[in-house]
């Protein structure tokens, strides 16, 4: 977007990578992710004032190794490796790398240099996070070590010169307790960058390019109500103005009094807004359908189908609009990392789609970027801080088949939840919190009568970028009285269980 300063993540297939993009735009600094095998020929184009390299599953010395062109050390522009991303320097370079016997996991106490730009304002000691089993066993040409620990001869290096750096280490991750600082000397002390990104810029870029794009043409925007569709359509509306129109899809997977409430929200904003009740054609479609996989992909078919039998009433409707987030598209699978969850509006799109083009304005943000935005295009603040609701719905909190059974008993139980928590204030202190159906049934006692009922999980977690999530310490009062309240209200309730996993290696979402 603002493209006078950029940095470019080369991304070699880690799990987590996309949070070394999200400490480089703390700093203020726009950066964006590319697989390696994309990635040179965007750095050719684009010219960013710095790469990083990102950790990966792979060793440098094997044969199909994931590697960039060497010319990009050739390039003058300065460059961060980080672990897997350290061993390719090292090894391309004229460096060697080696196998250890053992894994070094876990933080790790280091000695670094502190004239290094790197390090600069840090102390002689830092504690940081290795996960690895390769290590740099004797340095290229030009080359220097910054940072030493007791098992890892080399936990940085440097050739100043050429402007090219490493870490054996994960600065992103918040165990090294500088990580921030140290990413923030190399974009500051060795990329010369300003830290000029907000987004206050990035809406004024954003709306220039959906005009541009989108030129005399009609865009309908998939709005569910949640905070980044209704950012997006704040975006585009101003962009162009009544060219667009809000479907809000009733696909019979929402909860209590949800649908209602998002008519009411919108109806009345200024914008063209539309509620289609597709309940029936989602619900007949999923029956009999228990595979979490095959929900998601089924129900992302659907979305698309209702958007263009919508798009077809309207007539000459050139672009399809969503409030996809870079999340979304990560855990959807993009580049080299494995697949956990196909999200509806990612991987679960269809392959034919009747559209001429997408418009997604919020794919490369993440979530609390998205609340910055909303709040600086001046959304209300309930919208902005509202917890996310997957586009699946229920369908994905109840395990098993779906039926209008359990849709029933589920919105009754969530909705208590929901109640009871904002009764103690908890809102904005748990991130997102919600009920799920199991399939499980067990024994139980009501009055002088067995029941063989349904267990109900409760989940809550607190997390800033929903890519990692802690278990919720909600109080054991309020849990009880939760309790209490769902098993004497709902039917079919009789057992409800609270899941204390963190993720990983949980989800947040049971399917
Ligand atoms: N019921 C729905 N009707 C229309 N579009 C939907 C619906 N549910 C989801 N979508 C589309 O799918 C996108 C992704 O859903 P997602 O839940 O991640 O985002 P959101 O609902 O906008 O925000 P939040 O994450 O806060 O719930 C939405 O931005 C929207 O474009
Ligand atoms: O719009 C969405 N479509 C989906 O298919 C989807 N799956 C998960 N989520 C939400 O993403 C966050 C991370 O969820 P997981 O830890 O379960 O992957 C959590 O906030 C989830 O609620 C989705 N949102
Ligand atoms: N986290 C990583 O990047 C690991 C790199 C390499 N696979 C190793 O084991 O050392
Ligand atoms: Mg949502």
């Amino acid at each position: 977007m603002d493209n006078k300063e950029l940095i470019i993540v080369v991304d070699f297939g880690g799990q987590y990578n996309q949070l070394i993009a999200r400490r480089v735009r703390e700093n203020h600094v726009y950066c964006e992710v590319y697989p390696y095998q994309k990635a040179m020929a965007k750095i050719k184009e684009l010219q960013p004032q710095g790469i990083i390299f990102t950790g990966g599953p792979a060793s440098v010395y094997e044969d199909n190794a994931p590697k960039i062109e060497a010319d990009v050390f050739a390039a003058g522009i300065p460059v961060l490796g980080l672990c897997y991303g350290m061993q390719f320097m090292a090894q391309t370079l004229g460096g060697e790398v080696k196998h250890a016997d053992r894994r070094e996991f876990g933080k790790t106490e280091t000695t670094v240099d502190t004239t290094s730009p790197l390090f600069k304002g840090l102390a002689e000691r830092e504690v940081v996070w290795m996960s690895h089993q390769d290590y740099v066993a004797s340095l290229p040409a030009g080359f220097s070590i910054i940072a030493h620990s007791a098992n890892c001869p080399v936990a940085a290096m440097q050739n100043p010169e050429r402007k090219l750096y490493a870490m054996q280490y994960h600065p992103e991750v918040l165990h090294t307790e500088h990580g921030k600082e140290m990413l923030h000397n190399f974009l500051f002390e060795v990329c010369g960058c300003s830290g000029s990104w907000t987004m206050a810029n990035y809406a004024k870029t954003a709306v220039a390019q959906i005009k541009e794009t989108v030129g005399t043409g009609k865009v309908v925007l998939a709005l569910s109500g949640g905070v980044d569709s209704s950012v997006a359509a704040a975006l585009i509306s101003k962009a162009v103005g009544n060219q667009l129109t809000c479907i809000f899809v009733d696909h019979g997977l929402l909860r209590k009094n949800e649908g209602d409430e998002v008519e009411g929200a919108f109806k009345d904003s200024g914008m063209n807004f539309i509620r289609v009740d597709a309940s029936k054609r989602f619900l007949d479609k999923l029956a009999g359908v228990t595979d979490p996989e095959r929900k998601r992909k089924i129900i992302g078919e659907e979305f698309i189908r209702v958007f263009e039998d919508e798009g077809r009433k309207i007539g000459a409707v050139d672009f399809l609009a969503q409030g996809t987030i870079y999340p979304d598209v990560i855990e959807s699978g993009a580049g080299d990392a494995a697949v956990i969850k196909s999200h509806h509006n990612v991987g679960g799109l269809p392959a034919v789609v009747d559209f001429k083009g997408l418009i997604e304005p919020l794919r490369n943000l993440f979530k609390d970027e998205v609340r910055e935005l909303g709040a600086e295009l001046g959304l209300p603040d309930y919208l902005v801080w509202r917890q996310p609701f997957p586009g699946p719905g229920l369908a994905i909190r109840i395990m098993g088949e779906i039926t209008t059974d359990k849709l029933a008993i589920l919105r009754d139980a969530d909705a208590i939840f929901r109640e009871e928590i904002a009764n103690a204030g908890l809102q904005r202190s748990i991130n997102q919190y919600f009920a799920v159906l199991t399939n499980n049934r067990s024994v139980g006692v009501m009055g002088d009568f067995r029941t063989y009922d349904y267990t109900l999980a409760l989940r809550g977690v607190t997390t800033t970028d929903f890519m990692t999530a802690d278990w919720a310490r909600i109080p054991y009062d309020v849990l009880d009285k939760i309790s209490s309240r769902i098993v004497n209200e709902v039917d079919h309730i009789n057992r409800i269980v609270y899941d204390i996993t963190s993720k990983p290696p949980s989800t947040i979402e049971w399917e």
